[in-house]
């Protein structure tokens, strides 16, 4: 058995990021970057007016100016002959031999004039070209992941492909001759599949677009034949169930027969003990014990980090905050416990986290209302506890 930051630590030495391709940017969100992003423009394009206003050169304010012309964004500039204004919109080119805009408010006008009434600040209202970015600047890295604004920065300097990892394919094998998956009928023993639509809806959040669920049956052929199948066709592969020491659970041999290493079995975790961790060159396996709450541990605080190497992000780390508990529990035994939470935020002060009941591993009730695992180690003392909100 090894500890829970050995585990994370295992992923980091065993999971190798997947290949890359091009994606246009506006498609990249959620990616993680593999090639440096450099603009292709510069930002702003050229120098152009940030209000809605008048352009003149500074040195003919305060004064009253024939109005000859006007630059709109989008269009060319008529050039500004001295003495004169020019209309001008917001992110319109500024008329060559402006040097200064000065916003509509601050004017008296009519149709044919307008008077500048106090000494314009010279430079004023204007961005100038490049002030942001310049062409060939780097803008970002490899190993980032991409948010919604990031892709409006790169597109805004021009940035039309990126290099990002392509997306694992993804197998899931729900083991378990009691489990029936939803909607069909339920016999007296029967237990409705939950862990099968908790990996794929978590899997599908995460981003995982190829992905395929097979239910399979609890014999080692059975097992042997999926698990071959599924390493024919994944990067990864995910099972739930079979991964403890009962008669039938046999994913751990399969494992083993299907020429993969394992690089552990048994985490120090409550719950979700029994999890696998294997590959077999750049293919990985994550076995899942079957009680469902250990599958939701281990999809929050194992799988996410997986994925995250998987991905070549170059900021894997789970991403812990902390919290205020106001009663700590007293721990049975001496793996620590993640705990299912509900964390109530209130601008005022740090976190307050409630314990949710139902801890059990069988149990799941408790995710309807649950925001937070929080971890609690059998040494801790005091309120302060790190929890992951999911
Ligand atoms: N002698 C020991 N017994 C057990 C140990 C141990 O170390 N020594 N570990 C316990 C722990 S901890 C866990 S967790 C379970 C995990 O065992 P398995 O991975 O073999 O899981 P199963 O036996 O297949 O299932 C456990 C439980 O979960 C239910 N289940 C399974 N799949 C689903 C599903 N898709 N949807 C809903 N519920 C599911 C299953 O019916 C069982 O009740 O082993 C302990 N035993
Ligand atoms: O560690 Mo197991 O997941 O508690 O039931």
């Amino acid at each position: 058995m090894i500890s829970f930051d050995a585990a994370q630590a295992s992923y980091a030495e065993h999971v190798q990021p997947l290949p890359s391709e091009p994606l246009p940017t506006a498609a990249a969100s959620g990616r993680v970057l593999r090639a440096d992003a450099v603009a292709a423009v510069d930002l702003p394009r050229f120098d152009q007016s940030a209000m809605d206003g008048y352009a003149i050169r500074h040195q003919d304010a305060p004064g009253r100016l024939p109005l000859q012309g006007r630059a709109e964004a989008g269009g060319a500039a008529p050039v500004l002959e001295p003495g004169s204004c020019v209309r001008i919109l917001t992110g319109a080119p500024l008329p060559a031999g402006a040097d200064t805009v000065v916003p509509q408010e601050q004017v008296e006008s009519d149709a044919r004039h307008v008077r500048f009434v106090d000494g314009a600040q010279p430079g004023r209202h204007i961005r100038k070209r490049a002030e942001e970015v310049a062409a060939g600047q780097r803008i970002a890295e490899a190993g980032q992941r991409l948010s919604p604004g990031g892709v409006a920065a790169l597109c805004a300097a021009g940035v039309a492909s990126v290099e990002v990892t392509r997306l694992p394919r993804v197998t899931v094998l729900v083991t378990g001759d009691e489990v029936v998956p939803a909607g069909q009928p339920l016999s007296d023993s029967a237990t409705p599949d939950a862990n099968g639509p908790l990996i794929t809806a978590w899997l599908r959040a995460a981003g995982v677009a190829e992905l395929q669920t097979v239910a399979v049956a609890d014999t080692r052929q059975a097992v042997d034949r999926a698990l071959a199948e599924a390493l024919d066709q994944s990067d990864l592969v995910i099972t739930s169930g079979g991964a403890s020491v009962g008669d039938r659970d046999f994913i751990p041999e399969a494992a083993d027969a299907a020429g993969l290493i394992r690089h552990f079995w048994k985490v120090a975790q409550k719950p979700g003990k029994p999890l696998l961790f294997a590959s077999r060159g750049p293919q990985v396996l994550l076995a899942l014990p079957g009680n469902p709450a250990s599958v939701h541990l281990g999809l929050q605080l194992h799988l996410r980090s997986i994925l995250a190497r998987l991905a070549g992000d170059a900021s894997p780390a789970l991403p812990w905050q902390w919290g205020r508990l106001d009663a700590r529990p007293t721990l049975k035994g001496d793996r620590p416990l993640f705990a299912r939470a509900r964390a109530h935020h209130d601008p005022a002060q740090p976190p307050r986290l409630d314990l949710l009941p139902g801890q059990g591993s069988h149990r799941l009730g408790n995710l309807l209302s649950a925001n937070a695992l929080v971890r609690l180690e059998p040494d801790d003392t005091g309120p302060w506890a790190a929890y992951l909100p999911i």
